[in-house]
C-alpha cells in the first residue's frame, strides 16, 4: 500500500462551484417572495446548490447518519460522568433503536451506520450490523501515552476514507456525521486546544453528562497534560492524531476530507466532529466549506473550532448527547431549503415585450442559468 501523504487533499480538495452559486441567486431573484426574506434556509439553499452542482437545488432523498465509535483511556481518569469503556453498549442502544438518534432516524427515515474504531469491548458482543474497522481496543490515555502508533493512526484514517468513498458510491447526497464515545470530549478538547493556541481551561466544558467540579478539574488537567504532548507535533496532522487524538478521530478527519474530495456534504454534529473538522481544515483550508455545522451544543471547544472555521451553527438547543444527535435535527431544515429554493414559482414576467436581444439587460442574460 502507498505511503498516506495528507498533503494531496490539498490539491484535491475542490470549493464547491461559485458560478452554480451565483446562478442559483440568480434564480432566487427571480422567484416570488425576495431573496434573503427566507433569512438562513436562503443561504442554505444556494450552499446545498453550490455543493451539488446543480440549479435548481436537487432534494436531499438519500441522507445517512455515519457514526464512528471508540473508547478512549482517557476516561479512566474519572472525566466523564459514562463509564470507562461503556461506548460499546452504546453502540448497541443506538442500533436497538433506544437512543435519542435512534428515535430521530426512524422519524425522518434515515439509516444510520455505525463504525467500530475502537471500542473496549469483545466484537463477539456487537450487533453484526457494525462496520468493523477496529485498530485496536480502546484508544490510549494521552494524558501520560500515544493514543495509537502512527501506523494504527494511518489503518483509521484510511478506514474513514474508504467510508467515505462507500458513502458516495453508494449514492448518498448527504452525510450526517457523529461520535459515539466516552472521554471523546476530552480529546477533542486537546485537539481544539493544541490547534487555537489556548489554554485548557477555555476549552474544558462539562461533557455528555454534565460532570461535577471535581471531574471538571480533573479534565481540565488532563487537557492540560495532553496539551503539553502535542505541541511538538503540531505541524504533522496523522502524528497529532496518533499523539493526543484517537482511532474514531483518525478515521473521522480521513472521512471528512475524502467526503470533500468526492464532493458529498457533510453535516457536523458536536464538539467531536468540530474538533476532527479542525484538523481537517489544517490538512486542506477549502475542505470546510462542505461542511456545515448543525448546531451550538455549548461545549466551549466546539465555539472555538467552528469559528476558526468560519462555520456557523444552524441551531441552538443544548444538545449534548453527542451521537449524530444534534446534527439530524438540522436534517429537516436542509430539506426545507432545497424544497423552498426548487420549488418556489418564479415571478411573472414584468413587461410583455418580445425577447429580442436588446430587450434583455446584458450583464443579467450572462447570469441567467440555462435550466432546461
Ligand atoms: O456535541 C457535543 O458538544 C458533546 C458534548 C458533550 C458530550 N458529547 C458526546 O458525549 C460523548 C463523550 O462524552 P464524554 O463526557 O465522555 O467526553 C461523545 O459521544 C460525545 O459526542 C457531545
Ligand atoms: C451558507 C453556508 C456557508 C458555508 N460555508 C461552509 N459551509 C457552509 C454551510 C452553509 C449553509
Amino acid at each position: 500500500m502507498s505511503s498516506l501523504n495528507l498533503d494531496d487533499f490539498t490539491d484535491l480538495i475542490e470549493r464547491p462551484d461559485g458560478g452554480v452559486r451565483r446562478d442559483a441567486e440568480a434564480r432566487r431573484e427571480r422567484q416570488v417572495v425576495p431573496p434573503g426574506s427566507l433569512g438562513r434556509l436562503d443561504d442554505l439553499g444556494e450552499w446545498l446548490a453550490a455543493a451539488q452542482s446543480a440549479v435548481p437545488v436537487r432534494p436531499v432523498e438519500r441522507p445517512r447518519v455515519v457514526l464512528f465509535a471508540g473508547d478512549h483511556g482517557v476516561a479512566e481518569l474519572g472525566v466523564s460522568a459514562r463509564p470507562a469503556g461503556g461506548a460499546g453498549e452504546l453502540v448497541r442502544q443506538v442500533l436497538e433503536g433506544g437512543r435519542p438518534v435512534s428515535v430521530l432516524a426512524r422519524r425522518l427515515g434515515v439509516p444510520v451506520r455505525i463504525v467500530d474504531m475502537a471500542l473496549d469491548c469483545d466484537p463477539e458482543s456487537l450487533p453484526e450490523d457494525v462496520v468493523r474497522h477496529r485498530v485496536r481496543r480502546g484508544s490510549g490515555r494521552i494524558d501520560v501515552e500515544d493514543a495509537l502508533t502512527l501506523q494504527e493512526a494511518e489503518a483509521a484514517f484510511r478506514a474513514g476514507v474508504a467510508v467515505a468513498d462507500e458513502e458516495a458510491d453508494s449514492g448518498t447526497d448527504l452525510v450526517v456525521l457523529g461520535d459515539v464515545s466516552v472521554g471523546g470530549t476530552t480529546v477533542a478538547g486537546v485537539l481544539v486546544a493544541a490547534l487555537c493556541g489556548v489554554d485548557a481551561s477555555v476549552v474544558t466544558g462539562r461533557g455528555g453528562l454534565a460532570i461535577d467540579d471535581l471531574a471538571w478539574m480533573r479534565k481540565c488537567a488532563a487537557i492540560r497534560d495532553a496539551l503539553r504532548r502535542a505541541r511538538p507535533v503540531l505541524g504533522d496532522q496523522l502524528q497529532l492524531l496518533a499523539t493526543v487524538g484517537g482511532a474514531d478521530f483518525a478515521a473521522m478527519t480521513g472521512f471528512l476530507l475524502q467526503s470533500a474530495v468526492r464532493k458529498l456534504p457533510v453535516v457536523l454534529d458536536g464538539v467531536v466532529t468540530a474538533a476532527c473538522a479542525l484538523v481537517g481544515q489544517r490538512i486542506a483550508f477549502r475542505a470546510p466549506d462542505w461542511w456545515l455545522a448543525a448546531h451550538d451544543s455549548g461545549e466551549p471547544g466546539q465555539a472555538k473550532a467552528l469559528d476558526r472555521m468560519a462555520l456557523e451553527p444552524l441551531l441552538t438547543q443544548g444538545v449534548t448527547v453527542g451521537e449524530g444527535a444534534g446534527g439530524l435535527l438540522a436534517l429537516p431544515l436542509v430539506q426545507a431549503a432545497a424544497a423552498l429554493a426548487a420549488e418556489l414559482p418564479e415571478k411573472p414576467k414584468e413587461s410583455e415585450e418580445p425577447e429580442t436581444a436588446e430587450a434583455t439587460d446584458a450583464s443579467e442574460a450572462s447570469e441567467v442559468p440555462s435550466e432546461q
